[in-house]
């Protein structure tokens, strides 16, 4: 029909709205939240007040950052329904879990319906401090353990941690998970973002673009890479082995998970920290066999950088889990924890000048034709 439209499949280079809150620049490597390097941030800030800088737009001062920091506490707690449902659901995926459990906070919290702005923000803060209690409650209750409290002495990353093992985290462990979900907090339209967006723009609730956004986290080409890249590592088993994989897979024109971005052409930036994460913790743990399979992949895989083809965010996450006996579903969910405050910003920004978000398919079925009555087929 209309054979001069250019097609945009997959909305690759696309820009279809405005956004003040992070800035990546592909080409150079850099990721900025609200004015701000990464490594600024990861090195320097907390997930709260990197939580706060998002939503917000500033870093908080003192104060602002301790009624943010005692709000979400205040929502560390789950309706006791929680648990039912995680019991019936107990062994399915984690994220399967987690997504059902969102789902049910809608219909168990009336305050879920609330669409108006300041709605959107209490039901995002209360629901990025559910998520990690919902996370580590199935942990418990699919090993036959009671959830364990919350605590509200330690940090976000630190509480979670606690809730995960029932044991106080280290300085250094808790600091780990503080810096991978500073890392996963944001990153502009990237799919799961962007569907979530979608959903708001129907003028649904947040808990829906939350349910929309966790779908859509979960595929191995987004957020599922972590997991897949620990079973890759896991198949390779040694260093020496790493170039035959890369060949084999590029053989078969198969991607090697944990490379390639839509954006990125050099290297994600978020990389390096997980990167130095894995060599510290895999020596101080006496495992370094496998920073060195990683790095062995980054190797063999040289070749392709220059066409653009590095490592992504998800290449060194699954193996800082893996360090810290964290089971190989749990990798999303991880990511899901750390990407609350960027969906709920996103949201916001949707909610603050809503469209409807609706492009075209270009039709290239059958022309017009008669219907056929059932024994004419
Ligand atoms: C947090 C995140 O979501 S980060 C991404 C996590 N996902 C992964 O790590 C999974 C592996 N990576 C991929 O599948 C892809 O790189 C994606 C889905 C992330 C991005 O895909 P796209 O933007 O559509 O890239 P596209 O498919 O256009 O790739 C361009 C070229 O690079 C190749 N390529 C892309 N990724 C890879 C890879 N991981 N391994 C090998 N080759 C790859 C493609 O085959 C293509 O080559 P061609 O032009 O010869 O056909
Ligand atoms: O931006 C993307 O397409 C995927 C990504 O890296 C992220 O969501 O962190």
């Amino acid at each position: 029909m209309t054979e001069d439209v250019k097609i945009n499949r997959g909305l690759k280079g696309i820009y279809f709205e405005r956004s003040g809150v992070s800035h990546i620049d592909g080409a150079k490597g850099e990721l900025l939240y609200r004015g701000y390097t990464i490594h600024d941030l990861a090195e320097h800030s907390t997930f709260e007040e990197v939580c706060y800088l998002l939503i917000h737009g500033e870093l908080p001062t003192a104060d602002a950052l301790a009624a943010f920091d005692a709000q979400l506490k205040a929502g560390r707690t789950l309706p006791p329904q929680i648990h039912e449902i995680i019991h019936a659901t107990r062994d399915g995926h984690p994220m399967d879990v987690l997504r059902t459990c969102v789902s049910a906070l809608a219909a168990l919290e009336p305050a879920s319906h609330d669409k108006g702005e300041d709605g959107f923000l209490q039901n995002g803060l209360r629901l990025t401090s559910q998520v990690p209690m919902i996370i580590a409650a199935h942990q418990a209750i699919r090993n036959g353990r009671d959830p364990v409290p919350a605590d509200p002495t330690l940090s976000h990353a630190a509480n979670w941690l606690w809730m995960l093992k029932g044991e106080k985290p280290s300085a250094d462990a808790a600091r780990l998970a503080d810096v991978d979900f500073i890392l996963h907090a944001e990153h502009g339209a990237n799919a799961s973002s962007f569907a979530a967006r979608v959903t708001v723009g129907t003028e649904a609730n947040l808990h829906g673009a939350m349910v929309t956004a966790l779908s859509t986290l979960a595929g191995p080409a987004h957020g599922g890479a972590a997991e897949d890249v620990m079973k890759m590592v896991q198949e390779i088993g040694k260093p020496e082995n790493a170039a035959a994989y890369v060949k084999q897979k590029r053989g078969n024109r198969e991607a090697v998970t944990g490379f390639g971005h839509r954006v990125y052409r050099a290297e994600d930036p978020r990389a390096r920290h997980m990167r130095d994460g894995v060599r510290k913790l895999g020596q101080e743990m006496g495992a370094p066999e496998w920073y060195e399979i990683l790095q062995a992949v980054v190797d063999a895989m040289k070749p392709y950088a220059r066409h653009g083809l590095n490592v992504n965010v998800d290449f060194y996450s699954g193996v800082i889990y893996q360090l810290h006996g964290i089971p190989m579903d749990l990798y999303v969910p991880i990511f899901a924890i750390g990407r609350m405050p960027g969906w709920l910003v996103q949201c916001l920004e949707q909610q603050r000048s809503n469209i409807l978000i609706r492009p075209l398919t270009l039709y290239n079925g059958p022309d017009a034709r008669p219907y056929l009555p059932m024994d004419q087929r």
